[in-house]
């Protein structure tokens, strides 16, 4: 499969090597505005996007008009994502974005929606998110963080949103912190008068996420549409 890398940082190299060591091709690596690379002639299976969110949204965008598909793992951009949505089925084109590419991440996604649900009614807990990444981070929450908070709130019709740092009553409150060279690491926490009941996600380091890419991208060639992590995983599980 030929990739084109539309950012090449922390985790564009790490997808590099996963992506070669599974056969793939890197034909394009970008690290500026997408308009100053020839898409064309470079014969690209999949795009896979984990930049800045400031460039995420034209990234992708260009990429569908271009019929190429996308993956996306870059966060912090997401006001713009269902414009992204509407753009990638208007060309008939590809997507897969996910705040967490990591199987272990996808495994305590759907623990914490089952947690979740379990406490719904249990109102002496109070809950909250933490999550600790390195210094380089340029948003906050994390992604992954926001989709957490998002499973939560949809179990529970209590809680009304989440807030970084200083939430209401009926707010989940997140607190990001930021610590040298942390890959990511989440933890879902209910606290009582009497007990407390806590997750953690520990990412050891960037090749979960990565791998995780790369097998996205595998699952998203040739197909039109919009997918999610939890179907790339039911393919996977299902072979
Ligand atoms: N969904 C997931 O599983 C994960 C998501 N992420 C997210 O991926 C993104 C990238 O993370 P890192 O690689 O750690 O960051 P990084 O800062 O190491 O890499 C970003 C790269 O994008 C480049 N860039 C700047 N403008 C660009 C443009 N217009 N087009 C393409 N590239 C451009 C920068 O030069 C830099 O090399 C972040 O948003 C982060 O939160 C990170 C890890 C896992
Ligand atoms: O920026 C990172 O590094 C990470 N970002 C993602 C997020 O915002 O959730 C995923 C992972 O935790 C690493």
């Amino acid at each position: 499969m030929n990739i084109a890398l539309l950012g090449y940082g922390r985790m564009g190299k790490t997808i590099e090597e996963i992506a070669e060591n599974r056969g793939h091709k890197i034909v394009l690596k970008i690290s500026d505005d997408i308009e100053n690379h020839d898409l064309k002639d470079k014969n690209i299976d999949v795009a896979i996007d984990f930049s800045i969110p400031k460039a995420a949204f034209k990234n992708i965008t260009t990429c569908f008009k271009n019929n190429i598909p996308v993956v996306s793992g870059t966060t912090g951009w997401l006001d713009h994502y269902e414009k992204a949505r509407k753009i990638c089925n208007e060309e008939n084109s590809a997507f897969i974005y996910a705040s967490n590419f990591s199987l272990g991440v996808n495994v305590f996604f759907q623990l914490n929606q089952k947690l979740a649900e379990m406490m719904q009614g249990l109102e002496d807990y109070k809950v909250d998110i933490e999550e600790i990444h390195h210094t380089k981070k340029l948003d906050a929450p994390s992604g992954t963080a926001i989709t957490l908070a998002q499973q939560i709130l949809e179990e529970n019709s209590r809680l009304k949103g989440w807030q970084l740092d200083d939430a209401d009553e009926d707010e989940i409150p997140i607190y990001a912190k930021r610590i040298e060279d942390v890959p990511g690491t989440h933890a879902v926490t209910y606290d009582s008068p009497v007990d407390k009941i806590e997750i953690t996600h520990t990412a050891k380091s960037r090749q979960g996420f990565a791998l995780g890419a790369v097998v996205a991208a595998e699952y998203l060639k040739d197909k039109t549409g919009i997918f999610t992590m939890k179907d790339v995983l039911a393919d996977l599980f299902q072979n």
